[in-house]
Parts: C-alpha cells; sequence; structure tokens
C-alpha cells in the first residue's frame, strides 16, 4: 500500500487498506418471470449469494479528523462501520486502528424495562468505564441526553428521538479513540443536534477520530472536516467536505445545505 500519510502533519488513527466486505445471503436469487412454483423451491432451498457491500475501500484517518460517510441507501456506509469496530469480518483487506474504536450503539446492552438511570450504569460498565469513572461521568452524560424526569422511567417509555439522545451521551461518555456513529443524531430535536455537534467537536479537539454516516448534509456539513462518499460499496471520494458534497450535489443532482457556522466547544 502507498503510504498516504506521507507529507501529512497528522498522526493516524485508522487505516483501512483495500478492504472487501461481503454477506453470504441464502435462498433469495431472483428467479425469472414465469418460474414453476419447483423451480422456484428447487433454487431457494439450496441458492447461496454474496453481496459484495464493501468493495476494496482504503482512506486513512489521523487524530483530530472528523469524518463524514455518504451515499445512497445501500452503497455500503453501516457495514464499513461495522467493519472497523470489528464486527464483522474482512474477506480481503486490512484494517489498523490506533486506541479503541466504537461504534455508537450500547442498544445491545440497554435494557427497556429499566429506567434510564440505571440504563446509563449499565451501557457505561458495557462500555468498559470503571464504576469510578462512571460516578464522575454521570452528571455529565444525564446534562448532555436532556430528558428530565423521564430519566426515572423504562426506556420502553422512551420517544425514538429520547433513546438516541441517551444512547449518544452513554457512548461519547467513554471517549474512545475512534467514535463512528451511524445515523444516530437524525432522530434528535434542533437542541440535541447542537449539543451532540458541540460533543463531537470536544472529542475531535482532544485528538480524537470521529466517523459519522448521514443522510443528512447539513449535519455532515456542520461536523465533519472531510468526506468519503461511497457508492455500490466503492468509495468515489474522500476529500475536504466543501469539495465532495459539491461533487456529490453535482453528481446525483441531489441538493446539499448551506454552510452553516461549525459548533465550538469553548475554550477553558
Ligand atoms: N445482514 C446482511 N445480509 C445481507 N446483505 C446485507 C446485510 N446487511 C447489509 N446488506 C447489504 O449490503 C449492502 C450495504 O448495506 P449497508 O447497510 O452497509 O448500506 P448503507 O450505505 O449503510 O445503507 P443505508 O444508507 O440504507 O443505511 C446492501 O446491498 C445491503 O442490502
Amino acid at each position: 500500500m502507498a503510504d498516504a500519510t506521507a507529507g501529512s502533519p497528522l498522526r493516524p488513527s485508522l487505516i483501512v487498506d483495500d478492504v472487501h466486505v461481503h454477506y453470504r445471503t441464502f435462498g433469495g436469487r431472483r428467479l425469472p418471470d414465469g418460474a414453476s412454483w419447483t423451480s422456484r423451491l428447487r433454487r431457494h432451498v439450496g441458492a447461496v449469494d454474496v453481496v459484495r457491500a464493501v468493495q476494496g475501500v482504503s482512506f486513512v484517518a489521523h487524530h483530530g479528523e472528523s469524518i463524514g460517510l455518504i451515499g445512497h441507501n445501500g452503497s455500503g456506509k453501516s457495514t464499513l462501520l461495522r467493519a472497523i469496530a470489528g464486527a464483522l469480518p474482512t474477506a480481503k483487506g486490512r484494517i489498523y486502528a490506533d486506541g479503541t474504536a466504537s461504534l455508537l450503539g450500547v442498544n445491545a446492552a440497554l435494557m427497556r424495562d429499566l429506567s434510564g438511570e440505571a440504563n446509563i450504569v449499565l451501557g457505561a460498565l458495557a462500555l468498559g468505564l470503571t464504576p469510578a469513572q462512571i460516578r464522575e461521568r454521570y452528571d455529565d452524560i444525564v446534562d448532555l441526553a436532556g430528558i428530565g424526569d423521564f430519566l426515572h422511567l423504562p426506556m420502553r417509555a422512551y420517544s425514538s428521538g429520547m433513546g438516541a439522545r441517551l444512547r449518544f451521551a452513554i457512548s461519547t461518555a467513554s471517549r474512545p479513540d475512534i467514535l463512528m456513529i451511524d445515523e444516530a443524531l437524525a432522530t434528535g430535536d434542533a437542541e440535541f443536534k447542537q449539543r451532540s455537534g458541540e460533543r463531537v467537536a470536544e472529542i475531535v479537539e482532544h485528538a480524537g477520530t470521529v466517523l459519522l454516516v448521514s443522510h443528512s448534509m447539513s449535519t455532515i456539513r456542520s461536523m465533519c472536516d472531510r468526506v468519503l462518499w461511497l457508492d455500490h460499496g466503492r468509495l468515489v471520494a474522500d476529500g475536504p467536505t466543501a469539495e465532495v458534497l459539491e461533487e456529490y450535489a453535482e453528481r446525483t443532482g441531489r441538493p446539499v445545505a448551506r454552510p452553516t457556522p461549525r459548533p465550538k466547544t469553548p475554550v477553558s
């Protein structure tokens, strides 16, 4: 692989080198119109299809970079994040990470019958925080989630937006070196978007790396310095946000939001 970091003053945090990710599906192959039911059954039972979700993607991310991932539905964005998080094996290629790579989503650990309070503890433990760290960061998590008295109610009573806020607050409390966010910000209101933008900026300021998947071009524009554009599993553009979004708008005919000021964290 060519040294993509040559000449860059930034330290690499993540190297994705010619990564391919495949899914195997069973019995889902399309048959010609008019095929008999017996042939449909025969083909269904034994058919195995391979979905080439990510095909030869390479890029280098750096400490202190916030990178947006854009592309049409099914272009491979979530699959790429899951492979980086180690949740999916690569069929080919390698991924190197300097530090912990965490995919936002403590869903698996959270329990709908427990209160938000209890889930903060549960989720934080699942992310590897010690009880002392949880005590230290508890108020911060509550503040960022901003769900008021709902904190004392079981999560099953939450709207999807409230659940997203709490998950975001818990996940970012672990301050991972590489934080990957998959559309988690989409359900929040304007205030939550601003708060989460500030938290993303804070992580980046402390030399973390953020990878953010979103269909919201305004979110991408306000939170990311750089954008990777995936199309049918391939990386078709990688560059500064404004340039890639412009190219995306030109080539897809989809309008992208006008620039808005990026959230700033206060300088202490
Ligand atoms: N578990 C799975 N089994 C089989 N195929 C899958 C599976 N998950 C995703 N795919 C396929 O892999 C491809 C990439 O999907 P992926 O979810 O990564 O795309 P995406 O860009 O995140 O899409 P979206 O914007 O809709 O969330 C698609 O063709 C999808 O149908």
